[in-house]
């Protein structure tokens, strides 16, 4: 309607802006796998797309697993969240590695904002272990470990969204 504000986007409403580099991510993909070293092993590693691949490939050169799937859902366009579509199921050699509960797979994500795309995952592998790099509240009692908890109102910037760019001084002029 005429006048109406537009509705405002996930990346908006958060407010806080927390940009990671390579560097930091690196280092909090190889803390999260000293955490889960204690929990393993695991079968293999189950990676949520696309976010999810890059800590996946990270975790699973530290634990020396080396078959790793993917389950492909979209839910976020840019910064909207829609609905949850599952685009990729498992392959049947994971779930049957898994024993159809996923025990003994590991699910890995970047991160946990609302839960929702967690919380799918979980009900197809109940039994699976659950870890994200980065957690907001309200999807952190999903996650089984993870390592980085964030407010709700923080939007999380992953170097595969950002590049370097220009940044002008605080103080005007003084460029
Ligand atoms: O806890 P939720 O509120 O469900 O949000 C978390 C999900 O959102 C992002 O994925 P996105 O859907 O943006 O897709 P992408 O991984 O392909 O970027 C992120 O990688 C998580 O998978
Ligand atoms: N990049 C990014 N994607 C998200 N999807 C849900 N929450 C977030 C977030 O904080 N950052
Ligand atoms: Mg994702």
């Amino acid at each position: 309607m005429a006048g109406e504000a537009p509705e405002l986007s996930a990346q908006e409403r958060a407010g806080k802006a927390f940009p990671v580099s390579w560097d930091q991510f690196h280092r909090d993909c190889r803390a999260l796998t000293w955490r889960l070293n204690e929990v393993g092993p695991f079968h293999a590693v189950i990676a949520i797309t696309r976010g999810g691949l890059v800590p996946a490939a990270i975790v699973a050169r530290e634990l020396g697993v080396r078959i790793i799937d993917t389950v492909c859902i979209a839910s976020y366009d840019h910064d909207k969240q829609g609905e949850l579509q599952v685009l990729k199921g498992m392959s049947e050699a994971a779930i049957k590695l898994g024993g159809g509960t996923g025990k003994g797979l590991l699910i890995v994500d970047d991160l946990v904002d609302t839960g929702k795309t967690g919380r799918l995952v979980r009900d197809m592998l109940p039994d699976a272990h659950f870890a994200t790099v980065y957690a907001k509240p309200k999807g952190r009692p999903l996650v089984d470990t993870f390592i980085t908890e964030v407010s709700q109102d923080t939007w999380i910037f992953f170097p595969w969204d950002t590049a370097l760019s220009y940044h002008p001084p605080l103080r005007d002029g003084a460029a």
